[in-house]
């Protein structure tokens, strides 16, 4: 997940991050994926994992929880925090695969 902060501080900085520029939000990154789904742009890497399958899709999800677990344990909280995107974005992924909503997730919170 790509975060646009115009100002603000680093995740475990030792102040709150306060952004005033655009950030992307769960929400919105689940809305571009989906309409990417749909169109299928050009060099999509998106396209690309839901012609790979869910078994692919899933192999990703595995790799990218094993390099959140590795950054939150060894690396920086910038970098555990990149992870943890990455992580997301690919869980997200998987959703629009199985066209799972938002609403489906969220009923189980
Ligand atoms: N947020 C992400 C995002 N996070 C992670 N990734 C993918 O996950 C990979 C990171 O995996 P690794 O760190 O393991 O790097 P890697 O091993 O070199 O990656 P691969 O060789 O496995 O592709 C990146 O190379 C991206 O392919 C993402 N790909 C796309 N997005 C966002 O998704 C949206 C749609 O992207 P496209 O479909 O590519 O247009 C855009 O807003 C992007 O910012």
């Amino acid at each position: 997940m790509t975060c646009v902060p115009e100002t603000g501080t680093e995740p475990g900085g030792g102040g709150s991050a306060v952004y005033a520029g655009r950030v992307k939000t769960f929400e919105s990154l689940f809305a571009e994926l989906s309409e990417k789904a749909v169109t299928r742009p050009a060099g999509s890497g998106t396209v690309a994992q839901l012609d790979a399958g869910v078994h692919a899709i899933g192999k990703k999800i595995v790799e990218e929880a094993a390099e959140v677990w590795m950054a939150a344990e060894y690396e920086s909280d910038r970098a555990a925090a990149e992870e943890i995107s990455q992580l997301l974005y690919h869980v997200q992924v998987l959703m629009v695969a199985k066209g799972l909503t938002l609403e489906d997730v969220y009923a189980h919170l």
